[in-house]
């Protein structure tokens, strides 16, 4: 067990702002199976040979399952007063629907419990990728019920939490949920079908605004939905990249802010998906309208596009702007992205309140050094995308918080362990927990500009 941070909380920034860190059950807690807990398609997916680099898995990840206790500290001593972090669905129903697993319930009260108790806000994501083996099975987001377990989900954790969260999210990245898990298929459950894509896109959609509704039937007040948004930039003037450079926006960042916001899906899917997408009855799209209480942002790059007939089925591909910095993700390092974003959201949807729920890069970092860990390019990362937030909050976007992705290095999916985003180190054997100059450079902006960035 590691030595716990000398340094607890003494100063809180304002309430008015939320300054956090953000993480996902899948990626942190380890212990997949245990006091009861089912498994979910990740816990199946990792340890399927050559679907993670490394054969990595989260069966240990940061341990945080049996390690919480000093993360929360840990968020103490960085002065966060805000922390956002996924449930894990088959903690809490082992079979995806049924029978109630009272111990996963604990684990995530006494969790909220020991936040409130430092002044730490909870943000907590409803489902962050790892839906239950046991509803994959009966066939997961491509079933016309999965809204209903969805919504019914959300129910046994409103009436447990509800009382003590205040701040929820239905879905984090149903983009990502959709092209990774049914598409792509780089992540679970690895399915590759244009067929499936829009029906799943469709059922998330269904199970956002049942959630919502579910939500709303339990008094809960502050309900959001978290999107990746990647700003789309044309490679020339051409008709062909402006036309690419429009279905790549409708395709990553309008495919599901326009049904909840303004009850219809974007023109160009039809393009997109060609006779793969179905038809949608007025009353189907109406259903859809379910705007969240605030939008959470997860930015962390922009594309630059080229029209390309050969990358299906959008007909258009990034451009690596070589000139420029990248991250370990190959992610250009873009801040004026996240301010032209968070202008597009305030002028598209009608300036609604904002998170940006996930914000972070990966680096190669060098290692550590007499108990510093030198991370000088994530400090540089996260000041010019404060910055960039500030020019936002400047002109007038309801921007109520930030969270940095992430609070630990973590399991980043198909990398595995390869690609480390957080503010504190963990060590790949012990797991012992090292803040990086990162986590001082953030614990500094937090105590210097409170109110805001
Ligand atoms: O990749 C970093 C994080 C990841 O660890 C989080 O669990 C997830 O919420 C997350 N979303 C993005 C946004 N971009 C993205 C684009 C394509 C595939 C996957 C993520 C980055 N990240």
């Amino acid at each position: 067990m590691s030595k716990p941070p000398t340094e607890i909380r003494s100063d809180s920034p304002s309430r008015d702002f939320l300054w956090g860190a953000a993480t996902s059950a899948y990626q942190i807690e380890g212990s997949p199976l245990a006091d009861g807990a089912g498994p979910s398609i990740w816990h199946r997916f990792a340890n399927t040979p050559g679907r993670v680099l490394n054969g990595d898995t989260g069966d240990i990840a940061c341990d945080h399952y049996r390690r919480w206790h000093e993360d929360v500290a840990l968020m103490a001593a960085l002065g966060v007063n805000a922390y956002r972090f996924s449930v894990a669905w088959a903690r809490i129903l082992p079979e995806g629907t049924g029978r109630v697993n009272q111990a996963g319930l604990d684990f995530y009260r006494c969790l909220v419990d020991a936040l409130l108790e430092q002044g730490i806000e909870p943000m907590l994501t409803l489902y962050h990728w790892d839906l239950p083996e046991a509803l994959d099975t009966r066939g997961g987001w491509a079933s016309d019920a999965s809204p209903g377990w969805f919504a019914d989900y959300a129910q046994v954790l409103y009436r447990a939490l509800g009382d003590r969260v205040r701040l929820w999210i239905t879905l984090n990245e149903p983009w990502v949920i959709t092209a990774g898990g049914y598409l792509y298929g780089d992540l679970a459950p690895g399915h590759r079908s244009l067929h499936e894509t829009p029906i799943v896109a469709h059922n998330l959609l269904r199970a956002h605004a049942a959630a919502l509704a579910s939500g709303r039937a339990e008094g809960i007040e502050r309900i959001g939905l978290a999107v990746n948004l990647e700003p789309q930039y044309p490679a020339s003037p051409s008709a062909e990249d402006i036309g690419a450079t429009a279905h790549r926006d409708a395709f990553i960042n309008r495919w599901f802010l326009d049904p909840v916001f303004l009850g219809r899906y974007p023109a160009e899917m039809e393009t997109i998906f060609g006779s793969a997408w179905p038809r949608h009855s007025p009353s189907e799209l109406d259903a859809l309208r379910a705007p969240p209480d605030f939008i959470g942002v997860n930015y962390y790059s922009r594309s630059v596009v080229r029209a390309d007939p050969t990358e299906q089925p959008v007909g258009a591909r990034r451009v690596r702007q070589d000139a420029r910095p990248h991250t370990a993700m190959d992610w250009e390092v873009y801040p004026q992205g996240l301010t032209d974003i968070l202008l597009w959201i305030q002028g598209r949807y009608g300036n609604p309140p904002v998170y940006i729920t996930e914000n972070g890069a990966a680096f190669d970092d060098p290692p550590p050094v007499a108990g510093r860990l030198h991370d000088r390019q994530r400090v540089a990362y996260l000041r010019t995308h404060l910055r960039a937030a500030s020019r936002a909050l400047r002109r007038g976007v309801d921007l109520r918080g930030y969270f940095a992705w992430s609070l630990l290095d973590n399991f980043e999916w198909s990398y595995g362990y390869a690609k480390r985003f957080g503010l504190v180190h963990v060590d790949p054997v012990d797991r012992q927990r090292l803040i990086k100059d990162s986590g001082r450079f953030y614990r500094d902006a937090i105590r210097r500009y409170g109110r805001g960035p």
